[in-house]
């Protein structure tokens, strides 16, 4: 199989012509349409397995949004068949809950880097390699933040392939290793937890794209656990805000 001269990639289902260079990727199929609907002139193009593709323009430019599912392998396969068809700038729009205490559920995480709790980026980098997102990125959604006026965070996430490891460590056989890991990232004041950041990144590097990743926190099991708050919250209309408007900053920028 030659992957890039296959005329339509065997995930998404697209052909060169079927995407922009400049990608949104969402985990949700379902956060897709709320998406494209910032775009003008979007067009649903492909819905295959989790890998739903809009296309449409934003300044002019062509434009995708493509989700990539739940965890690192089918994340790593969108970008890297969005590459093949010659996409080069990615923003992931996710979901996270808040690790740090003064994250809160409906707030902005924009990640600078990920930890590389996951399985897929191993497969492309050794360990010892940094999941950074790209600089151009991590600042054009800070501008787009600040813009935005909603409370914000930069910083580390930990991204990894268990869910309710997260949520349930204590239940898992390896209890032992999950409660440790989960105190060193707070020690080491990891703002958040998600699970498609680290593998984007670093497939990022692998192809020589930019990736950048903005968040918006559901809950945060730490300030539940101090007694702050239950709140949860599925409102991902201001991260999907300044994923766009990130988007368009880089677009901008890039026609100067
Ligand atoms: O809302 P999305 O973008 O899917 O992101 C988060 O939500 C899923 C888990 O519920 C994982 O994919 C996690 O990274
Ligand atoms: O707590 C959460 C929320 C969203 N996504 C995660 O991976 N964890």
């Amino acid at each position: 199989m030659n992957e890039k001269e296959r005329s339509v990639q065997f995930h998404i289902q697209c052909s060169q012509g079927d995407v922009g260079k400049y990608c949104i990727l969402p985990g949700d199929p379902g956060r897709c349409k709320a998406i494209a609907q910032r775009f003008d002139g979007a067009v649903h193009v492909k819905t295959n397995r989790e890998f739903e593709t809009w296309t449409g323009e934003l300044l002019g430019e062509r434009v995708s949004v493509v989700s990539t599912g739940i965890g690192g392998p089918s994340a790593a396969i969108a970008m890297e068949e969005l590459a093949n068809l010659g996409a080069h700038t990615f923003i992931r729009v996710g979901t996270c809950g808040g690790i740090e205490l003064s994250v809160q559920s409906d707030d902005v995480v924009v990640a600078t880097g990920a930890v590389r709790m996951e399985g897929t980026s191993r497969e492309y980098a050794p360990i010892e390699w940094p999941a950074v997102a790209d600089y151009q990125a991590v600042d054009a959604l800070v501008r787009a933040c600040k813009a935005l006026g909603k409370p914000w965070h930069a910083g580390v996430v930990q991204s990894k392939d268990s869910f309710y490891g997260q949520h349930s460590p204590g239940r898992m056989p390896v209890s032992y290793d999950l409660e440790q890991k989960w105190q060193a990232w707070k020690r080491l004041g990891v703002l958040a937890s998600e699970m498609e950041g680290a593998a984007l990144f670093t497939v990022a590097a692998a192809r020589h794209v930019r990736c950048g990743a903005v968040f918006h926190v559901i809950w945060n099991q730490e300030r539940e656990a101090a007694g702050l708050d239950q709140k949860e919250s599925m409102d991902t209309s201001a991260a999907i805000d300044v994923g766009v408007e990130a988007l368009k900053l880089l677009i901008q920028e890039d026609k100067k």
